[in-house]
């Protein structure tokens, strides 16, 4: 066990020789189970080199109406800006502990950036062997992000202003498709207010089918845009069955999902799903994912133009900071998180 383990890692291991002593123990991850994979059906990959195109836009829509998830690529960004933000990840976490330990939730200088593990084991059902380095971005506000470390401050910023251009382009496109002929700033606040990026970073893991990378979960956000690298281990749920499909790693792709917040606001045409990460036995894994959050006291819920003709509101209108609580309030559940603006 190296220092490169992460906290999650080190909390971990004692905890995993507990429970290798009880194999009755309910807390057992199944996504290993090969007969629930199912290898023949996988996620749209779209070209998206030119916005402008009708048929890209279609794609785009109906990508996040069958699937809820998809990949792009010729997105914009360079394989090099890809390659700077994975770097820039392992090389927060590969810092001496001590130095990690100053962003520790609750401890960490800038409410704008924490470090949590997901090591809760009387909260989730299966361990979570992941930790998990969050920013809260704050659009042209330097004075936000001053007191983050060092080593990956300027590349989360740099990432975050490109990656701005990609998320807007695919909120036209998915809004197109809801009636919604323009975004004004009003709207921009309720799709995008406060975007949050994570560097998830999944240590070696000695026996990977006893512990998850991140349990079965939908994510809260209007859109997420997730950079994972080759390792692969993300798993979306098929739309029929008890079944999970991979999400294999495509150079230069990012991989897009649908979150609740989308699902509410165009009342059930588009659909969050739950996904999935494994562990990993062989390598360290790093995700980047940037939830694409309403501002915390952005007003959600169906839309008027997907209710113009006389479509009756499956969702209650809600506040976003009140989902958020809710939804940090408890462990992963799939998606039953929804049922609290559901009407
Ligand atoms: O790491 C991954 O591939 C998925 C991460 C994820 O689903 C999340 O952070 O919400
Ligand atoms: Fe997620």
């Amino acid at each position: 066990m190296g220092d490169h383990q992460g906290i999650a890692g080190h909390f971990l291991m004692d905890f995993y020789c507990w429970r290798v002593a009880t194999p009755s123990d309910h807390r057992v991850a199944t996504i290993t189970d090969p007969t629930k994979i199912v290898t023949e059906d996988s996620i749209p990959i779209i070209d998206v080199s030119d916005w402008n195109d009708p048929k890209v836009t279609e794609s785009i829509c109906e990508a996040a109406r069958k699937w809820g998830f998809f990949q792009i690529v010729n997105h914009g960004l360079t394989l090099e800006d890809l390659d700077k933000i994975k770097d820039a990840g392992h090389r927060f976490f590969g810092l001496p502990k001590e130095e990690r330990a100053k962003y520790w939730k609750g401890k960490s200088p800038a409410n704008t950036v924490s470090l949590s593990t997901s090591f809760s084991p009387h909260a989730e059902a299966v361990l979570e062997w992941k930790d998990f380095l969050s920013f809260s971005y704050v659009s042209g506000d330097p004075e936000a992000a001053a007191l983050w470390p060092p080593v990956c401050k300027f590349q989360v910023l740099e990432y975050m202003e490109k990656a701005k251009i990609v998320i807007k382009r695919l909120l036209e496109a998915l809004l197109k498709g809801l009636n919604v002929k323009e975004i004004d700033q009003a709207r921009e606040y309720v799709l995008m207010g406060s975007p949050v990026i994570n560097f998830n970073y999944y240590p070696r893991c000695p026996s990977p089918e006893l512990a998850a990378g991140v349990g079965p979960h939908s994510d809260i956000s209007t859109i997420t845009v997730l950079l994972q690298d080759d390792n692969g281990g993300l798993y979306v749920r098929a739309t029929e069955g008890d079944c999970w499909i991979h999400v294999p790693p495509v150079n230069g792709a990012l991989v897009v999902n649908v979150g609740d917040t989308l699902q509410i606001l165009s009342n059930d045409r588009y659909k969050s799903v739950e996904h999935r990460a494994v562990a990993n036995r062989n390598k360290n894994r790093i995700s980047v994912p940037i939830f694409v959050d309403p501002g915390p006291d952005a007003v959600i819920g169906p839309l008027p133009e997907v209710l113009e003709d006389g479509e009756k509101p499956i969702y209650r209108e809600i506040v976003f900071s009140d989902y958020s609580k809710y939804f940090f309030s408890k462990g992963y559940e799939g998606k039953k998180t929804m049922d609290y603006a559901r009407i």
